[in-house]
């Protein structure tokens, strides 16, 4: 309830409390959910302006920002960075832990993009050299949010999913469980894990030269977690000697900079877009627009999600009881055709500019909930139920 003290602690609040922010200019919805806390101030993914780092209190970045402690040096005054993304690899936690400033990453909130991406992805593969996924075995490594999100949805198509994520497997995670022992039986892989240099749990180059030379022909490999993941030079080996797997990669060793050579052998490639939906992109602010609220205690009432999230897409697609999977497919590719952005990364993505100039202005591209299906009344519950679980809105005809 809006009391009189609520509106004292608002009138506090504003006259009080406004602070500095300091923004990547990619951060949609900033302006609606952040301009009543305070300045605030824009720049361009990679580069930091001093003269606004010196006094900027709030810092709110994406993945091409690097923070380290020269960075944090030339910003006595910041109090919270917070990233509006899953990963927190281009952070340096310990230096903002010693120097007591917060920090917030936007976990989650990409991860049904990046289940698209796979999905989709999978589809433009399959449709190419008319594969069936129906039935194939999918290793998923990483049961963490984006790796359950692919998972999910290749369990509805009718694939067999299991992961390897021996931290989850430890804590007793109800999932089917594999090992690195039976990579060669499996399809499809893809890989989701966090990017770790050091510990118990080490995720560079996890995909090797003895993983990758132990793929079986025609296996379907797609990295959409961090470049490094992958031996990107023991892959291009493998492709160059033995072109008999597929390969889907969205991310690369060295980003804004890579192989080119390896791009010109794989089946698709991106430029690190896997998590780009407008919707992930929101979210990734919205998450950390709740975070602020709650760590300065902002004094008006948390804006619903739902505010600055778009809606439906007008158009509908009707659905018979007898579609295939190739029907599934188009309706993914109607709402997210990968093979655009495959398309416009061999023409302008090849250099560090282009990699970087396709991200800050990546077309506007919508999740499959976006799109209604309209489901015959033929269709059976269970058809309902795998449209569903694959992301797509329904309605019943
Ligand atoms: N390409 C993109 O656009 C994009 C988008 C989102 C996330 N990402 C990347 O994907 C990563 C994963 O995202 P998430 O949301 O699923 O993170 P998450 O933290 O929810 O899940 C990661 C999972 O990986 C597991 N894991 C850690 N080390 C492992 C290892 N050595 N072997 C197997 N499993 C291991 C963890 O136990 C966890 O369950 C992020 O850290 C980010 O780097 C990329
Ligand atoms: O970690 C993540 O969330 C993703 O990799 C993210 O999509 C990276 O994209 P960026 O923030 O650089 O736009």
């Amino acid at each position: 309830m809006f009391t009189a003290f609520s509106a004292l602690r608002l009138g506090f609040w504003q006259k009080e409390q406004r602070m500095n922010f300091l923004i990547d200019k990619n951060l949609p919805a900033a302006q609606e959910l952040l301009s009543e806390y305070g300045e605030l101030h824009f720049f361009e993914g990679r580069e930091l302006p001093s003269e606004l780092l010196a006094e900027a209190e709030i810092l709110l970045i994406r993945s091409v920002t690097q923070i380290s402690e020269a960075i944090l040096s030339q910003a006595p005054k910041l109090k919270f960075v917070g990233t509006a993304t899953i990963g927190t690899d281009h952070v340096d936690l310990s230096a903002l832990a010693a120097r007591n400033i917060t920090f917030a990453n936007a976990a989650g909130c990409n991860a049904v993009a990046v289940g698209e991406y796979v999905l989709s992805a999978a589809f433009a593969v399959a449709h190419e050299h008319q594969l069936t996924l129906q039935g194939k075995r999918a290793l998923i490594v990483g049961a963490g949010n984006t790796g359950s999100e692919v998972g999910a949805r290749l369990s509805a198509l009718g694939m067999e999913v299991a992961y390897i994520d021996p931290i989850k497997q430890e804590a007793g995670a109800d999932v089917e469980f594999s090992d690195w022992q039976q990579l060669h039986q499996f399809d499809l892989i893809s890989l989701h894990v966090p990017m770790q240099k050091h510990g118990e749990y080490t995720t560079w180059h996890l995909l090797d030269a003895e993983r990758i030379n132990r793929l079986k022909p025609g296996t379907l490999l797609v990295n959409a977690s961090r470049g490094a993941v992958v031996d990107n030079q023991a892959l291009y080996q493998r492709l160059q000697t033995q072109d008999d797997i597929y390969v889907v990669l969205d991310v690369w060793e060295g980003e804004p900079d890579v192989l080119t050579e390896l791009v010109a052998l794989v089946d698709i490639a991106t430029p690190h877009i896997a998590g780009h939906s407008i919707e992930g992109k929101i979210r990734g602010t919205y998450r950390l627009y709740t975070q602020l609220h709650a760590h300065f205690g902002f004094a008006t009432p948390i804006l619903p999600e739902r505010n600055v999230l778009p809606g439906f897409c007008d158009e509908e697609i009707y659905v018979a009881s007898d579609y295939t999977e190739a029907d599934i497919g188009q309706w993914v590719q109607k709402v997210y055709p990968v093979v655009q952005d495959d398309s416009s990364f061999r023409q302008n993505g090849l250099t560090a500019l282009g990699f970087d100039k396709l991200r800050k202005e990546y077309a506007l591209r919508r999740e499959l909930w976006s799109q209604i299906l309209v489901c015959s009344p033929n269709c059976s519950g269970k058809q309902q139920k795998q449209l569903e679980a694959l992301g797509f809105s329904i309605r019943a005809a």
